[in-house]
């Protein structure tokens, strides 16, 4: 049997990045993702967004909804201050699988607890499981017609505080319509769009930065 494109991809890691070094790994997804084979990472451009909304945050306590293979997992961990936490939720176990090699690889495993299962079942166990009261930042990334149930259920289980910033990618493309009149007409959020494009394309797509206002 064949590989699979994350397969290919953690072998390019593998094969061009510096174990150790997360910039490495950043690089040789993306370089391989616009030059031989395209992949659903965040990517380069929209990745800047990511990492200038998470420098500001400087969240203690992350979570990231859609690890896929770990490329926007690497891009928040490499960036959170000493003994800060993120909690990764990847619901396809290959996808974890080849996610846990390239986060070891970038050698961030100490900051990121990869957890797999089905984001509506994993939420509301976060408490109990990981010693949680709250998450500074949250990155959806997953099935986009999650973002609004997850998102409802991160409020239902008191796992959003005041100020936690809800970042979503692909508000455009594919696309999350009811994520965007959800939080747009929220009194419980201000929002913002930053516009960017689909990952290693010129497609329009971008992300939609949410604070919960308690
Ligand atoms: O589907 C996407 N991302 C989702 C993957 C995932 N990885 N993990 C999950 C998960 C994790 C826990 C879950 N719990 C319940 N469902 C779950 C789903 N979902 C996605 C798709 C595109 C895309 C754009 C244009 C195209 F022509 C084709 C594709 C671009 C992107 O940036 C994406 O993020
Ligand atoms: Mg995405």
């Amino acid at each position: 049997t064949g590989s699979t494109r994350p397969q290919r991809m953690l072998k390019a890691v593998q094969k061009n990045a510096t174990k150790g070094d997360p910039e490495s790994v950043i690089s040789a997804i993306d370089y391989y993702c616009r030059h031989r084979e395209w992949a659903m990472n965040v990517g380069d451009e929209k990745g800047l967004i990511l990492d200038s909304v998470l420098t500001e945050v400087n969240p203690g306590t992350a979570l990231e909804l859609g690890t896929y293979c770990g490329y926007s997992t690497i891009r928040i961990a490499r960036l959170l201050s000493p003994g800060s936490k993120l909690i990764t939720v990847e619901f396809n176990p290959d996808f974890a699988a080849v996610a846990r090699q390239i986060i070891a690889y970038a050698g961030l495993q100490d900051k990121v607890t990869l957890v797999e299962g089905p984001s509506g079942d994993l939420i509301p166990k976060m408490k109990e499981r990981f010693g949680i009261k709250s998450f500074d930042f949250v990155f959806l990334d997953h099935w986009k017609d999650r973002y609004v149930p997850d998102t409802k259920l991160l409020e239902d289980c008191g796992l959003l505080r005041k100020g936690t910033v809800l970042l979503a990618d692909n508000v455009i493309c594919p696309g999350a319509p009811e994520y965007l009149k959800y939080v747009k007409n929220s009194a419980h959020y201000e929002s913002r769009y930053y516009k960017s494009n689909l990952e290693y394309t010129t497609v329009e797509d971008g992300l939609e930065k949410s604070v919960f206002l308690g």
